[in-house]
């Protein structure tokens, strides 16, 4: 889409309220892409494409010298020497993005720097949410409201589910939420529409790296679904699995899934 003027970041924007923006911005694109009557394949790749074309220009020009890693950009590996990568994911739940009016899907914008932690970390991050209308991200993080329901609920994959979640969902007696893109059933958690999202059998590390970095600063529990740390900007960038939820959930479903494997 050749006449979207994306307008400027705010003033003295730091890297919170850059994320924020480019992604908020990227979400306003997808919207108008979604409006123009394309279905299907055309509808995804129009969005994948335009939304990546869009994030790239918008870092080339406020962010020259940081390196980025995207979903639909080739990798280019000078980002493990760099101090300063930017992962995202210009649309998450591309199925759903495709199938209007369904509003679980995203845009993910997220920073991992070098200088935090022996091995880098996620410093600053963003979830556009263009069909709620609402930019969840690291500089005002998201007040995780009281939970509102005794029974925990547990957000998975629409399409594909892992099974062994449905044996974790009986033992915590949980009901199971379907909802499609990572980065939406992220934010469910922090919005109290679920209470976890379990997740194994593959993923990228573009899927979770925005999501993660705005639950953690939300204060939920994020790690791998051993319960070991979420690492990004690797040199493989399969990061296959993941547990995010309230923080007392994380001792049962981690010593569910320890005792039990994914293979319940
Ligand atoms: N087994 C798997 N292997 C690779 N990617 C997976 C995956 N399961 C989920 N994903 C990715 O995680 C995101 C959320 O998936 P889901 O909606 O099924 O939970 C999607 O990202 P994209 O839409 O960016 O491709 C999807 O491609
Ligand atoms: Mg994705």
């Amino acid at each position: 889409m050749t006449d979207f003027d994306p307008g400027a970041p705010p003033a003295g924007a730091d890297d919170h309220a850059f994320a924020a923006w480019a992604a908020t911005t990227a979400g306003e694109l997808l919207l108008r892409i979604r409006a123009e009557g394309l279905t299907g394949k055309e509808l995804k790749d129009a969005g994948d494409l335009g939304s990546h074309d869009l994030l790239m220009r918008l870092l080339a020009e406020h962010r020259p010298d940081d390196a980025v890693l995207s979903e639909e950009g080739k990798d280019d590996k000078a980002r493990l020497a760099a101090d300063r990568v930017w992962i995202v994911d210009p649309v998450d739940g591309t199925r759903e993005f495709s199938e209007p009016p369904r509003d679980d899907w995203a845009v993910h914008v997220a920073l991992w720097t070098s200088g935090e932690g022996e091995k880098g970390e996620l410093t600053a991050g963003a979830v556009a949410q263009p069909a709620l209308g609402r930019t969840f991200g690291t500089g005002e993080p998201p007040v995780v409201p009281p939970r509102s329901s005794e029974r925990p609920r547990i957000v998975v994959s629409r399409t594909r589910p892992p099974a062994f979640v449905a044996a974790l969902a009986e033992h915590l007696g949980a009901e199971l939420v379907p909802m499609g893109s990572a980065g939406a059933k992220v934010i469910s958690v922090t919005r109290d529409v679920s209470d976890a999202y379990v997740h194994a059998g593959g993923q990228y590390e573009w899927d979770s790296a925005a999501p993660v970095a705005v639950a953690r600063a939300a204060g939920l529990h994020c790690s791998r679904i051993d319960g070991s740390p979420l690492r990004y900007n690797q040199d493989d960038v399969l990061l296959p699995d993941l547990v995010v939820c309230r923080p007392e959930l994380a001792d049962p479903i981690l010593a569910f899934i320890a005792e039990h494997g994914t293979g319940a």
